[in-house]
């Protein structure tokens, strides 16, 4: 992206961060087009990632009139740019995330409250370019793209609110436990909006938006599954996405797709939506998810269409993308792709063999991988998933079942084959969640 971004403006770049007059290029370092500096080890803030915030921040604040920031901002962009507000120290904003996430606050919750506490998100780095315009280039890796969310939205203006924040404390029970400083901020007035509000009258905002801001999207997990739509498509399957939206435990999506698999080579792909609507797992992942609940109801027409043409599903892709979990309670190693393509192995085995028929007309493979190429923590970007996998795991004393209970994929399939299912592209240098393919290929005789 730095490359890219060399490259569209010729210009000087802090960390991310470039400012160029109109017509002409700042130079920030002696002449030197780049200037990285990197902080933020281990995707916590630290040391380095606030000096880093601070020089960007102050890149910003000497932007003038006339001229344009391009700010290039990424998912762990919140980790990044740490610049807690005076009286707030950056252990105590650690702190504060460690407590949340333990507490299972979710990451829009997580950002509300680093938004608060913070000189950089929620808008205020846009406020510190004012008057100059600028441009923001967002590479999302939150699901549905939330502008405020990414990275905990440093040119888009919050809506936080001072009670947003109490709200969140009482309901993870918080109060006692954070730190004193950002106690003391919370009681100073427990009516006062906080955020963006103080300069808000300064930076004009119209309809949720900074004026002086053109926010743009980048890359997305829209982007990714199309592109892997457009993929397959070139090398010879019809390829359909379902959602980009895909959340809920990695496994019971496993079962989904194994359950989808199943059904549409005994049946066809009709049949085989219809049997999903009556899968107890698929029932609780979309109860839980709207989106993805109604992304399946477009679906169902897509495929209606398709086995019209098909009959059985052959030479065919599914693709859906999004962030699944894991509830790690088993003393395995693993990551989020890897749970899920087991989980889509062990159910597609089962399924096979209670229904006793015959092989069809095609096999069906999964893929799960996160695109930043690295599964929870783990060398694998993710791994294929195939029903034959059980028999053959079996063969070589593996335990398919028990390696799920434990939360051990990343070990059964290391050992499986020599790790031939493991995925593993090595990082990619960018972060837009996951992608699941199910291919149908063709058995030719
Ligand atoms: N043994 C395990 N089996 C399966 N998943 C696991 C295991 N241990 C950790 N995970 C999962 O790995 C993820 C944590 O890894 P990582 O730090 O890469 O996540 P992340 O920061 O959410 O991912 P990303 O950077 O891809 O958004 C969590 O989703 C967690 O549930
Ligand atoms: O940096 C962050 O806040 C998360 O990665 C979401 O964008």
């Amino acid at each position: 992206m730095v490359g890219a971004l060399e490259s569209i403006l010729g210009g000087h770049i802090v960390s991310g961060v470039a400012s160029v007059p109109v017509g002409s290029v700042r130079d920030f370092n002696n002449g030197r087009k780049v200037r990285i500096m990197e902080g933020a080890a281990h995707n916590l803030p630290d040391q380095p990632a606030l000096c880093a915030a601070e020089e960007i921040l102050s890149v910003c604040r000497g932007a003038g009139e006339g001229e344009v920031v391009v700010a290039v901002i990424s998912g762990g962009g919140s980790a990044l740019l740490p610049c807690p507000i005076p009286g707030v120290t950056l252990d105590e904003k650690r702190t504060v995330t460690e407590l949340l996430s333990k507490a299972g606050a979710n990451i829009k919750e997580l950002n509300t409250f680093r938004k608060f506490i913070s000189q950089t998100k929620g808008g205020k780095l846009a406020e510190a370019a004012y008057p100059a315009q600028m441009v923001g280039l967002i590479l999302s890796d939150v699901i549905g793209d939330p502008l405020d969310t990414i990275a905990s939205g440093p040119t888009t203006p919050t809506r936080t609110t001072h009670h947003d924040i109490i709200t969140l404390t009482e309901k993870y029970n918080l109060s006692q436990s954070l730190p004193q400083s950002i106690q003391n901020i919370l009681s100073r007035d427990r009516n006062q909006t906080r955020g963006t509000e103080s300069t808000r009258e300064t930076v004009p905002i119209e309809n949720g938006s900074y004026k002086h801001v053109h926010n743009v999207i980048v890359g997305s997990n829209r982007l990714a599954t199309e592109a892997a739509a457009a993929k397959a498509e070139s090398v010879g399957y019809r390829a359909v996405v379902w959602s980009h939206s895909v959340q809920g435990e990695a496994r019971l999506l496993g079962e989904v797709f194994a359950t989808l698999a199943h059904c549409a080579v005994e049946s066809g792909l009709r049949s085989a939506v219809s049997e999903l609507r009556k899968t107890p797992s698929f029932v609780n992942l979309i109860r839980e998810n709207p989106a993805m609940a109604r992304d399946f109801d477009h679906l169902k027409g897509k495929l209606a269409r398709i086995a019209e043409d098909m009959g059985r599903p052959c030479d065919f892709c599914l693709i859906s993308g999004g962030e699944p979990i894991v509830t790690v309670t088993g003393d395995g190693k693993g990551g989020r792709n890897q749970e899920l393509a087991l989980a889509f192995s062990v159910k597609h085995h089962q399924l096979k063999q209670e229904s006793g028929s015959p092989a069809g007309p095609c096999e069906c493979v999964l893929v799960s991988l996160g695109t930043d190429g690295q599964d929870g923590p783990t060398d694998a970007a993710g791994a294929l998933g195939h029903s034959s996998i059980l028999t053959t795991a079996t063969a070589q004393g593996l335990d398919g079942e028990e390696s799920l209970r434990r939360n051990d994929s990343h070990s059964f399939f290391s050992a499986l084959d020599g790790g031939q299912y493991l995925l593993r592209t090595g990082l990619t240098g960018t972060n837009v969640m996951d992608i699941h393919c199910l291919l149908f290929t063709s058995i030719h005789p």
